[in-house]
């Protein structure tokens, strides 16, 4: 039974890994404020892996969706000056939260904002991967976020503010990190979305991102995501095409990535088979 049990675990092989939360597990649909518990529990989860001497990197969203909060509005203004400066206020909240929950637990966390075109020069992607080696090889948390307020380059910024799902992946294959696990307000990939039908399931394991997989990502159905799945989806390509794998899963508890860690099989796994076979030794 316990052999069993031990064999229906994912062994995950990681020294390095990213974290990925998008806004819509940081912000209570709700009231739109912030969602406190997870944010302590997310500081706590990264310190506890922090502690047991893996290098982790936490990618959050939020930074517009505090600002929203900060300043009362309810809605997402149309105007991307607007959006920039509510990034600009929510940013700097949603760091002094971090700063503080992280130092409960002794971690030292360090900001990094980047643009996507960092990542196109190789000058400036060899500067930022310097810097990362050098915060985690001092075992201090780097938090990413894409520097809303002044990008101007990203994806498509008239119907969606930046995508930090495709950011996380570029920061785990820059770091060389094996394992991504993107956070959000689902269980994982179903193969449709299971905001729009009541029959839609779970994909538990996905080796590659077929047609009928692609078709079934919507976007997002929440006040506050921006995405959907059609960006974890270009995330986890990028992870696969690498040679590496992402678990999508539901961030209402963040502890949930301890779990996925320690091989759970929650959530949907984008990988290959043969890397886990490998891993097992099969
Ligand atoms: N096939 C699908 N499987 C799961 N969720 C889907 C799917 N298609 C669309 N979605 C939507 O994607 C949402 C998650 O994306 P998003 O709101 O951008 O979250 P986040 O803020 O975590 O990035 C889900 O709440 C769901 O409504
Ligand atoms: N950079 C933006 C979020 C961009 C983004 O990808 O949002 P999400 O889909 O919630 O992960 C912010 O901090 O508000």
């Amino acid at each position: 039974m316990e052999e069993q049990a031990m064999q229906d675990k994912r062994i995950i092989k990681y020294g390095r890994v990213v974290v990925k939360i998008g806004t819509s597990s940081l912000i209570h649909p709700a009231t739109g404020k912030v969602n406190l518990q997870t944010i302590e529990r997310l500081a706590y989860t990264l310190s506890a892996l922090n502690n047991q001497g893996a290098q982790v990197v936490l990618v959050s969203s939020g930074a517009i969706g505090v600002g929203l909060d900060r300043m009362h509005l309810t809605a997402r203004p149309e105007a991307i000056a607007q959006q920039q400066a509510l990034a600009a206020i929510g940013q700097m909240e949603l760091m002094n939260l971090y700063t503080q929950r992280f130092s409960d637990y002794g971690t030292q966390v360090g900001q990094l904002l980047l643009t996507h075109d960092v990542f196109d020069y190789p000058l400036s992607k060899q500067h930022a991967l310097d810097t990362f080696n050098a915060l985690l090889d001092q075992g201090v948390v780097p938090i990413v976020n894409e520097n809303d307020s002044v990008a101007t380059d990203e994806l498509d910024h008239h119907t969606t503010f930046g995508d930090n799902d495709q950011l996380s992946a570029m920061v785990a294959t820059l770091i060389g990190a094996d394992t991504l696990i993107v956070l959000s307000d689902i269980d994982g990939l179903f193969d449709k979305d299971p905001n729009k039908f009541a029959d839609a399931h779970l994909l538990h394991e996905v080796e590659h991102l077929s047609a009928s997989v692609i078709m079934g990502a919507g976007g997002t159905s929440t006040r506050f995501g921006t995405g959907g799945m059609v960006t974890k989806l270009r995330a986890a390509e990028r992870m696969l095409a690498g040679g590496g794998q992402m678990v999508l899963a539901n961030g209402a508890d963040p502890r949930i990535v301890l779990r996925i860690l320690a091989g759970e099989r929650l959530g949907t796994w984008f990988g290959h088979r043969e890397l886990e076979d490998a891993v097992n030794g099969n």
